[in-house]
């Protein structure tokens, strides 16, 4: 059985395995270690002088292994560039303003309104493309800026449409049901919310379009009732929920994401101690998207409070056109570590095995005999060089399946 299998050694092979875990080494690294992969999975992992001899070995030298970054909270199917908006928003413009006067999340709702499914395929292929080579082998994708029931088919039909390429990271559809109100419903929201619910909702079912469904609720996005609405519905229908909360106001998201046993709340910048016990006890993970707080230039959300608290911590990039206007995790990685206080333990893991559970999979985000062989060859001497904000890919080799979706050996 040798033949099929193959090895890497490297001098660092971060597992990210709570079975590896120690209060002294979070990752469960291995130094000289070694990982062997058969049919696209992981078969052992260990110290590269217990390795079977028979196996034979790339030795990858002065490296990291990780296993492949996985991205729990991203828009990337979007169209047209909000390059307007942003440099209004850095000389001062308010973000929500700048929503209500029909800018925001409605105007790239009209650019992917106006995309062909061609069109948008090949925009969210190529970011698909590029994320690879930043590490990431799994990634959530949203829908959100279609709003209208045939742009927001149009959206999923093409993320589902990418989630069957071998040689792209593998996807996670999210059915982002309420986002904005496209500008058609401005004068009927209860009509709006309602059809969303009842009409799109099962269609979405029908086609099998989503794993989760997911609402922006905020002071000045959608309200509680809205959000228990879709998600008690969302929730029989046998989706699972993930929730965009407190980005700006805490109006009880959390206490809410709590009830309804949503996998994940995101943003955070705005939640209390009450919701921040209401998670813990529903055992929901708490999405950190420092690029998003970043760019609006505000304060972190309460990291010390939900550590405190036994949340589970994870930082994806939110890569969105508005908000967050980049693609790499490993920035989001970086600016967690600078500007929340997270630390490079905490952040890798929230980008890997965590982020992997917020998701529902237990099949990846960790090196583990009878994982998926989904792992990344760093171009770094050490794991905490992963989170230093490079700006460039430092990935040599990224693996899905055990097949190269980045670099080559
Ligand atoms: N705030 C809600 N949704 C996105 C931003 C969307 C946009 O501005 O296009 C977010 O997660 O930050
Ligand atoms: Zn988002």
């Amino acid at each position: 059985m040798s033949s099929t299998r193959k090895a890497f050694a490297a001098s660092r092979i971060v597992t990210c395995d709570e079975a590896r875990a120690t209060s002294g080494d979070p990752l469960g690294a291995v130094a000289n270690g070694a990982v062997v992969l058969e049919a696209g999975k992981i078969a052992w992992v260990g110290p590269r002088q217990e390795l079977d001899p028979a196996v034979p070995v790339t030795d990858l030298g002065n490296a990291v292994v990780t296993p492949g970054l996985v991205d729990a909270h991203t828009h990337l199917a979007w169209a047209g560039s909000r390059h307007g908006e942003y440099a209004v928003r850095m000389a001062g413009g308010d973000y929500e303003a700048i929503a209500k006067a029909g800018g925001g999340i409605v105007s790239t709702f009209r650019a992917v309104s106006e995309a062909s499914h061609e069109e948008l395929r090949a925009l969210l292929t190529a970011r698909l493309r590029r994320v690879a080579q930043l590490g990431v082998t799994t990634c959530e994708v949203k829908s959100g800026y279609g709003l209208l029931p045939e742009h927001e088919l149009k959206q999923l039909r093409v993320i589902a449409s990418c989630a069957n390429e071998a040689d792209l990271p593998g996807i996670v559809p999210t059915f982002l049901a309420l986002h904005a109100l496209p500008p058609e419903a401005r004068t009927d929201r209860a009509g709006y919310v309602r059809r969303v619910i009842d009409e799109l909702l099962p269609r979405v079912k029908e086609e099998n379009l989503a794993t989760y469904v997911d609402a922006y609720l905020d002071a000045n996005a959608f309200q509680i009732d809205e959000g228990r609405a879709l998600g008690e519905r969302a929730r029989s229908f046998g989706f699972q929920l993930r929730l965009h909360v407190g980005q700006f106001a805490d109006i009880g998201g959390a206490e809410l994401a709590a009830e309804l046993g949503a996998h994940s709340v995101d943003h955070l910048e705005a939640v209390g101690d009450a919701g921040i016990a209401a998670l813990h006890e529903a055992g929901t993970h708490a999405v950190l998207l420092p690029i998003a707080s970043f760019t609006l230039k505000q304060a972190p959300p309460p990291v010390a409070k939900l550590r405190a608290a036994g949340v589970p911590l994870v930082v994806a990039s939110d890569a969105n056109p508005g908000t967050a206007p980049s693609e790499s995790l490993p920035l989001a990685l970086a600016l967690a570590v600078r500007n929340y206080d997270v630390t490079p333990e905490e952040a890798l893991l929230g980008a890997t095995r965590l982020a992997a559970r917020s998701l529902g999979l237990n099949d990846r985000g960790a090196l583990r005999a009878g994982a998926a062989a989904d792992l990344v060859v760093w171009d770094l001497p050490h794991e905490h060089a992963i989170v230093q904000p490079w700006g460039t890919p430092r990935t040599r080799l990224v693996l899905r399946n055990g097949a190269a979706i980045s670099g080559t050996l």
